[in-house]
């Protein structure tokens, strides 16, 4: 029988399953994770606004919130078949484009923080 969950703090700990699951087994979430250290530590050397820092929190937690709804919809896929189906390759593109489109954002919105921070350097 499925297991309901009865407390304010069960959900909280279906849902840290849930984070840990897509580190454990998304090679993209553990990238995403070496990308965050890497901008955050950028973030300090730089000295970046409030504001600017504001921006690449929100984008970051924009493509991991991303990344982890295109692996609940893949697992919601495989359970539903192993066949080829047209409509199960639709689901999927769709959620891996949306993943795409935010990394993109973020690549672009990283360039215009740090690209004349870095430029000025030299
Ligand atoms: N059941 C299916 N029917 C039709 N096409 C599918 C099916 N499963 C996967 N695909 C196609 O293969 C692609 C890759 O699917 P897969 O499940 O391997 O995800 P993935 O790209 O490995 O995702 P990730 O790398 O994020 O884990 C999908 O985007 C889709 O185009």
């Amino acid at each position: 029988m499925v297991k309901k969950s009865r407390n304010f703090w069960e959900s909280l700990g279906f849902a840290g399953d849930g984070i840990l699951y897509s580190l454990r087994t998304q090679r993209n979430m553990r990238i995403h994770g070496l990308f965050t250290l890497g901008v955050l530590l950028a973030a300090l050397y730089f000295h970046i606004s409030t504001t600017e820092l504001l921006i690449l929190l929100l984008t970051i937690l924009m493509v991991v919130t991303l990344e982890m709804i295109n692996t609940a919809v893949e697992t919601v896929v495989d359970m539903y078949t192993e066949e080829y189906l047209l409509l199960a390759k639709v689901a999927k593109n769709v959620a891996a484009g949306a993943v795409l489109l935010a990394s993109f954002g973020a690549v672009i919105i990283g360039a215009i923080i740090f690209g004349p921070k870095v430029w000025a350097l030299f």
